[in-house]
This record gives structure tokens, sequence and C-alpha cells, in this order.
């Protein structure tokens, strides 16, 4: 009768099984909450899905994911560790080394001020970096630093950022497309 079988809440079948995908951040004054609300609408405006953005304080039960997705901003300026002034700093020294996330997809984001911060730009991601990679996971998520103005980075690995870095302070108006190419790119490497 020209009714599609969604008329009748019938589901088209699926060619894989989904994976569960935890989606942390952490945040001083809301700038990476803002993010992760952009790759989380980004997430369900491309028809794929993620668990609800959780702060890493807040985040639990680990080992049920497939992948992660990870956020932190950076407040401590030239540390050599700790530097989201976060959550994300205990949780990286004393929570993650007892955790077995060995060969679990992880994708990282950053937010830092390119201008005001321009040898810093981002330093934190670089150490989610380190440490997931230093529990055995799988960094996905890569992007070229073009088009950012900043002088260093400790969030740059062979010439690329370690995942996608955002900056509400000079270019709140990319935030949501970066977000979105982002997740394309994500999808394409497996995460969901
Ligand atoms: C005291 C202070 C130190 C900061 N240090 C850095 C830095 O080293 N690198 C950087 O990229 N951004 C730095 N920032 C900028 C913040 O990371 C940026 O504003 C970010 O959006 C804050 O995110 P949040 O609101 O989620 O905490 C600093 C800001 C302040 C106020």
């Amino acid at each position: 009768f020209g009714l599609s079988p969604a008329t009748f809440g019938v589901r088209a079948p699926t060619t894989a099984l989904s994976a569960k995908v935890g989606l942390f951040y952490s945040t001083t004054t809301g700038n990476t909450e803002t993010c992760g609300n952009h790759i989380a609408e980004a997430i369900s405006g491309a028809g794929l899905s993620a668990d609800e953005l959780t702060d890493i304080a807040d985040g639990d039960d680990f080992g049920s994911y497939d992948s992660i997705i990870a956020g932190a901003p950076t407040w401590h300026t030239g540390a050599d560790s700790e530097r989201s002034g976060t959550s994300w700093d205990s949780w990286l020294y004393d929570e993650l080394p007892n955790l077995d996330l060995k060969g679990k997809k992880v994708a990282i984001f950053g937010c830092g001020d390119q201008q005001g911060y321009g040898d810093n730009y981002c330093d934190a991601a670089g150490e989610l970096y380190d440490q997931f990679k230093a529990a055995g996971c799988e960094i996905v998520g890569m992007t070229s630093t073009e088009g950012y103005l900043h002088a260093d980075s400790k969030a740059e690995v062979g010439g690329k950022f370690v995942g996608m870095m955002f900056d509400e302070d000079n270019q709140d108006d990319m935030s949501e497309e970066r977000a979105k190419t982002w997740v394309a790119q994500l999808k394409g490497e497996g995460i969901f």
C-alpha cells in the first residue's frame, strides 16, 4: 500500500554490530563540554551512536567499551604532566594504569587557545595520547595541523595532531564543522 517498512517500526537489517562507544570529557570553564556536545550531535546526526557525554570524574565500567572518545582542555601551561587541570590528571595516572583497556580504539580531542598559548596549544591532548598508548590502546582520528596558527604543541606527533583540536577562544565558529568532519573520519577508522 505504499507504506515503507519504517511505518511498522521494522528496522533495516544492519550489516555489522555497532560498537559500544564511550564519550568522555572534563572542563573548567565549559568549552570542552561545548565541543563534546558538538561531537555528540555529529554522532547522532550521522545516524551513529555513543553513550551520553560524561565527565571523566563520573565515568565507570570502562572495560565495557569497545572504543573511547576522550577530550581535555589545557590549563597547566608548560607542565610535564597533569596539564589539563581537571579530573583527567588523576584519572590518567591513578586509574588508567589499573584498567585493562588493551586493544581498544581511542580517539582524542583537545580544547585550547592557539593564540594566547601558542607554544603549548592543546598540550594536554598529547598527554592523553601518551597515557592511552602506554595502556595499549590503539589511537585513531589523527588530523592535519593545517588551519591552526600555534607555534608549538605537545598534541603533535609526527607532524599531525593526535586527534581533533578545538579552539573556542579564537575559532569557535569552526567547532561544529570540525566535529562533523572528525566523526566522519572516526567512522571510517572503525570507532563505531
Ligand atoms: C591560566 C590559563 C592557562 C591556559 N593554558 C593553556 C595552554 O597551555 N594551552 C592551551 O592551548 N590553552 C591554554 N589555556 C586556554 C584554555 O585551554 C581554553 O580557554 C579552553 O577552551 C578551556 O577549556 P575549558 O573551558 O573546557 O576548561 C589556558 C587558559 C588559562 C586561563
